[in-house]
């Protein structure tokens, strides 16, 4: 296993009018598991087949190791891929298409029926090894599909492009816990492209966030959660998304309207007056019964039970400001309560980048 490089690698497909994919520097790092995570044509396929070399980037070159493979096809790149829909040899049996990129690097008889049997047992289908493939429903073809992807141990890296679309929502939580305990066993590289953040926050170790064609986020999964760097890392992850409030600072205080929220800590020293947007997810919103400090005034306009939580919907300004409490308390509809939000746990935004974070204001800079 080795390290995929991509030094300023970018693609177009309109010859150089618009980019699908910007130039990138990036190092997908040996034995990880990523999630390449964005909406519906963000570059996401773009980004996989130019790993795979299924398509030659415009610009840039691609290393895996210290091997430069840019102009390589995909057979020699070491790679092995699974696409959204099956694809199987339909006459084989599951063993033997399971067992077929085994066979084909002439790995011993023994260890061809070791893996088999391993990738099968952890995927379900031991008890389908001798069924001919075209038998199964497609849920369990593409499950065979997975399987043969993740079969060989001695890959540069596995390639995964929406891998479990047609597979019955109730399996794909299954399928997702086992892809991570293949993973553990295997150690492969694994690079998953999801636009489903359930998918991409259970499996990977990292999830690397992609929009019009640039990577806006890379981090852990609790760190996308924790600490967007961008408004849309705010929105895509989460149900629901990061609240956004207009808010002005001046002389490092935040306010809302006329009223004073925290100070400005920018995230290069002090910030400079002017516009800015308060960024903060509905689990970090607070509503105290009798709060200490004043907060942020807002009129409820409805209360979502759902179930394991509420979602207190309010206003502030014309802006739409969510809260998720637990299921005892009461809100009406037409109240006005007073928010207040957890510290270090809102963000300051510009242009829709992080630029600082909204501290607690002291006593002397509170109205
Ligand atoms: N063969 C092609 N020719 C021209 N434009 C293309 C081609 N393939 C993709 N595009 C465009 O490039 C952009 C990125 O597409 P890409 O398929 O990589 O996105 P994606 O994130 O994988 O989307 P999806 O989840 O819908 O597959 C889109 O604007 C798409 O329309």
């Amino acid at each position: 296993m080795v390290d995929i490089h991509l030094e300023g690698v970018g693609h177009s497909y309109d010859g150089g009018r618009s980019w699908a994919l910007r130039p990138m520097t990036r190092t997908w790092r040996s034995a990880r598991a990523y999630a390449l995570l964005g909406p519906s044509g963000c570059g996401k396929t773009t980004l996989l087949n130019i790993m795979s070399g299924l398509l030659r980037p415009t610009v840039g070159r691609i290393y895996f190791g210290d091997r430069e493979v840019t102009t390589m096809p995909t057979a020699a790149r070491n790679i092995a891929q699974v696409f959204q829909f099956p694809v199987l040899y339909e006459g084989m049996s599951v063993y033997d298409n399971l067992a077929f990129p085994l066979r084909n690097r002439r790995y011993p008889k023994a260890e061809v029926d070791r893996r088999v049997r391993t990738v099968a047992r952890l995927l379900g289908l031991d008890d389908q090894l001798h069924r001919r493939s075209r038998r199964l429903d497609a849920g369990r073809q593409q499950i065979v599909s997975l399987g043969r992807g993740l079969v060989r141990s001695d890959v540069a890296a596995v390639l995964l492009d929406e891998p479990l679309t047609v597979v019955d929502p109730a399996l794909k939580w299954t399928l997702r816990s086992k892809l991570k305990e293949i993973h553990r066993d295997t150690g492969h590289t694994l690079v998953y492209v999801t636009h489903d953040q359930t998918e991409a926050l259970t499996f990977a170790d990292e999830v690397v966030v992609l929009k019009d064609g640039a990577v806006v986020q890379s981090g852990e999964p609790t760190e996308l959660f924790l600490s967007p760097a961008h408004e849309f890392v705010g929105h895509f992850i989460g149900s629901p998304g990061m609240n956004m409030i207009p808010a002005e600072v001046t002389g490092g205080v935040v306010r809302v309207g006329d009223t004073t929220v925290g100070r400005a800590v920018g995230v290069d020293g002090d910030l400079p007056a002017g516009p800015a947007r308060i960024g903060v997810r509905p689990e970090f919103v607070r509503i105290p019964a009798a709060p200490a400090a004043p907060g942020l005034p807002a009129r409820v306009t409805g209360v979502d039970r759902m179930g394991a939580y509420h979602l207190v919907r309010a206003d502030v300004d014309g802006h739409p400001l969510v809260a998720k409490v637990d299921t005892g308390s009461w809100y009406a509809p037409g109240s006005l309560e007073y928010f207040h939000f957890a510290p270090d746990r809102a963000f300051l935004f510009r242009d829709a980048v992080r630029c600082g974070v909204l501290a607690a204001a002291g006593e002397a800079e509170r109205p």
